[in-house]
């Protein structure tokens, strides 16, 4: 990639060399991943640059956490399910307390659970963001087999993040994201389960991130067009709504304040 830095975050140094190399910590929420979740901490302790795989069990029903552990990652869990956004809080502040001081804090890498072998094709997300190019990199999948959605979530997110910042994702619900630690402070809090990828890129664009979208060659668990799909949709739709209204009323109560202050000078 030969493109000039343009992110916002502030680099650790030119020289990534010693006690400046820019580390990454894969960090994946999982629910009832038992199925996928050893091939994917397999895959993702694969991924260059990345030294620390960490899982965070989100209220698992099945054995995801000891399958997970088995398999080399180190697990966190939430006792009882609280939603991907909370499992993602959860990683970054463990990843946090093992980051060293003196040294530059790890780019966080998210990962679903259920990418199995191809997590490690999530690779390419680490360049930007580590060369300084963007602040957030998001994965661009390729057409999902079996794929039921109709585009009505997808669409309502890309149109709301448009409106909000001028930037038009293609895939604006994609959850396979690099960033770095001081963007993704700056996104927190994050918006609740399935609003906080939309919830994210607003907040980061709005505050002067940067953000790229990276093909990669992912393969998921994609939703289906039964009731079970359905159901699934209904609750991101519900997430991406609650995540952009929220965002909408705090730029609408800053404008006010912003006029309120202009008035008083
Ligand atoms: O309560 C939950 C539910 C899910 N997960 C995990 O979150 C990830 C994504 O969930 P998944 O069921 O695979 O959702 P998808 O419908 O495939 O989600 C798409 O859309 C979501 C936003 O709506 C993004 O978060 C995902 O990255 C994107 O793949 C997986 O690792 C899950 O195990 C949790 O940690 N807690
Ligand atoms: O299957 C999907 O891509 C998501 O669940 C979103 O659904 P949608 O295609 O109806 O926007």
């Amino acid at each position: 990639m030969n493109a000039l830095p343009v992110a916002k975050t502030t680099r650790p140094g030119n020289a990534q060399t010693g006690k400046n190399v820019q580390r990454v910590a894969a960090v994946i929420p999982a629910k009832d991943e038992a199925e996928r979740i050893a091939a994917t901490v397999r895959s993702a302790r694969a991924i260059p640059h990345v030294d620390l795989v960490l899982v965070v069990d989100d209220g698992s029903e099945d054995e995801t956490q000891h399958v997970a552990r088995a398999a080399g990652a180190v697990v966190v869990r939430h006792s009882h399910n609280r939603g991907k956004a909370a499992a993602m809080e959860t990683g970054a502040a463990v990843v946090a307390m093992r980051d060293a001081d003196g040294r530059p804090p790890r780019l966080l890498m998210f990962i679903d659970g259920d990418l199995g072998d191809t997590a490690v094709n999530t690779a390419p997300l680490v360049r930007p963001v580590r060369e300084g190019v963007a602040d957030l990199a998001i994965a661009l999948l390729p057409k999902q087999a079996g794929a039921g959605g109709r585009g009505i979530v997808v669409g309502a997110a890309r149109r709301a993040i448009e409106a909000m910042t001028g930037w038009s994702p293609s895939q604006p619900l994609s959850g396979m994201r690099c960033l770095t630690r001081e963007a993704f402070e700056a996104a927190t809090p994050l918006a609740r389960g399935w609003g906080v990828e939309t919830g994210m890129t607003i907040d980061l664009l709005r505050k002067g991130y940067v953000a790229v979208e990276v093909p990669c060659d992912l393969k998921h668990r994609a939703s289906t067009n039964d009731l079970k799909g359905q159901i699934h949709r209904a609750a991101q739709y519900r997430d991406v709504l609650l995540a952009v209204n929220a965002r909408k009323m705090r730029g609408a109560v800053d404008a006010v304040r912003h006029a309120g202050s202009n008035v008083r000078s």
